[in-house]
């Protein structure tokens, strides 16, 4: 029976699809063949010897030592896409909330209480404070269109928004899905010169980790407003403090906030609310609970990122996966094992990115212990199950 032990509390639409009699799931699970996690860190978590995968039941990935899993033999997935409506809708309604200072003004709203037959004067005479522009016929800046980038520049722009993406390394699949009318920024220069509000939709990486610092700031408009439901480290706080200080940003939304920023004025601390809905939680989680029972029922991997989508049908009595380093003269030595046992091949899949690869093989013999042996002892082969 496979082990799945949960580490954040993951949405029942993912955990019922575990059969009963095949899979056992929760969160004391001893000797796991997988974890399925949200957004708990697990850089400091020590990884069984048991596990063949880790699936996060979301997009973002640096809370997951995907090099270490790499190096272990460990498939890591995410979920593409499956809470970018989320995401996009709470873009949205920050971008409004925002531009209009709708908090500040219901927080001075409710020190009325008390003021009786004259709060409604009263609010007639405030609100002038609280005065602020429409998005429609502004320019936004989209940094980074992916699942969720696409979504929210096309929805900002059917808002009446004009609306400019950047993305250096825009999928062909993503660039389908952007609707005509949104302006291509070669470079984020066009953005920050260009653009009243800026969003970013990008993975936290050595890249794009402090996009948003002095430098890129001092070269946006006075007065923009920015946005980030990605992750926190893709803005340097001081920076932002500062800038909002001399009134270079006028407000900065983030869904990751840190103690140098809850009490800033002009920041909106949103608690990492960006897939908190009942729909992106059961997507996400329906989405990784099937990548990890593909894996574990048949050696399928979809949807990962530190190994490519290998998928074969399954015709033949038995099944070898073998996870390797993608290095010269490996294919070869993997199918030797087979020859020099006496066993035939009956279909072979053998795919790679990056540094790793990973090999499907179906043979017509279920005695493939001694294979898998000889297999393991092959210089460069890190894992091998036999399903
Ligand atoms: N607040 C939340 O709850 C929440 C939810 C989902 C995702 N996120 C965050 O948002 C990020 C994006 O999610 P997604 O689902 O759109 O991911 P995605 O992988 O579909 O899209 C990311 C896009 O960023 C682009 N990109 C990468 N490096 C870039 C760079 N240097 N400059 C410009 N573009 C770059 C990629 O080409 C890709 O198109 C996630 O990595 C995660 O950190 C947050
Ligand atoms: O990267 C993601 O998918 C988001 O940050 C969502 O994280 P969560 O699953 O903890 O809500």
């Amino acid at each position: 029976m496979y082990q799945i032990k949960t580490i954040n509390k993951i949405s029942p639409s993912g955990l019922t699809r575990f059969a009963p009699g095949e899979f056992q799931y929760g969160d004391e699970i001893e000797n796991p063949d997988a974890f399925i996690v949200r957004s708990a860190s697990l850089h400091e978590v020590e990884l069984p010897a048991s596990l063949k995968a880790i699936a996060r039941a979301g997009a973002g990935v640096n809370n997951i030592p995907v090099d270490k899993c790499s190096e272990e033999g460990i498939v890591v997935f995410n979920t593409p896409g499956a809470n970018a409506n989320g995401v996009k809708e709470l873009l949205i309604a920050a971008l409004i909330l925002s531009s209009r200072n709708v908090l500040d003004a219901v927080a001075w709203a409710k020190t009325l209480k008390g003021q009786g037959a004259d709060v409604p004067k009263l609010v007639e005479k405030g609100k002038k404070q609280f005065v602020g522009p429409e998005i429609a016929g502004k320019k936004l800046g989209v940094i980074g269109l992916g699942a969720i980038g696409v979504k929210v520049a096309n929805a900002a722009h059917a808002l009446g928004m004009e609306v400019y993406g950047y993305d250096p390394y825009l999928s062909v699949e993503a660039a389908w899905g952007i609707s005509q009318g949104i302006h291509h920024a070669a470079s984020l220069n066009v953005i920050y010169e260009q653009c009243d509000y800026i969003t970013i939709h990008v993975p936290l990486t050595p890249e794009t980790r402090g996009t948003f610092n002095a430098e890129s700031i001092a070269a946006m408009k006075k007065g923009v407003r920015l946005f980030n439901l990605a992750r926190g480290e893709l803005a340097v706080p001081a920076d932002i403090v500062e800038a909002l200080k001399s009134g270079q940003v006028a407000s900065y939304v983030v869904d990751f906030p840190c103690d140098e920023l809850l009490d800033v004025p002009g920041v909106i601390p949103i608690p990492h609310l960006g897939a908190s809905t009942p729909e992106s939680e059961d997507n996400c989680a329906a989405m990784a609970a099937d990548e990890l029972i593909a894996l574990l029922k048949t050696g399928a991997i979809r949807n990962s990122i530190n190994f490519p989508n290998v998928d074969m049908p399954l015709s033949s009595p038995a099944r070898v996966t073998v996870i390797h380093k993608n290095v010269p003269n490996m294919l070869s030595q993997i199918t030797a094992c087979f020859a020099n046992a006496g066993i035939n091949i009956d279909n072979i899949i053998d795919k790679s990115k990056k540094e790793m690869a990973y090999t499907i093989i179906d043979a017509a013999d279920k005695k493939l212990d001694a294979v898998a042996d000889a297999l393991r002892a092959v210089d460069g082969v890190i894992r091998v199950r036999v399903i």
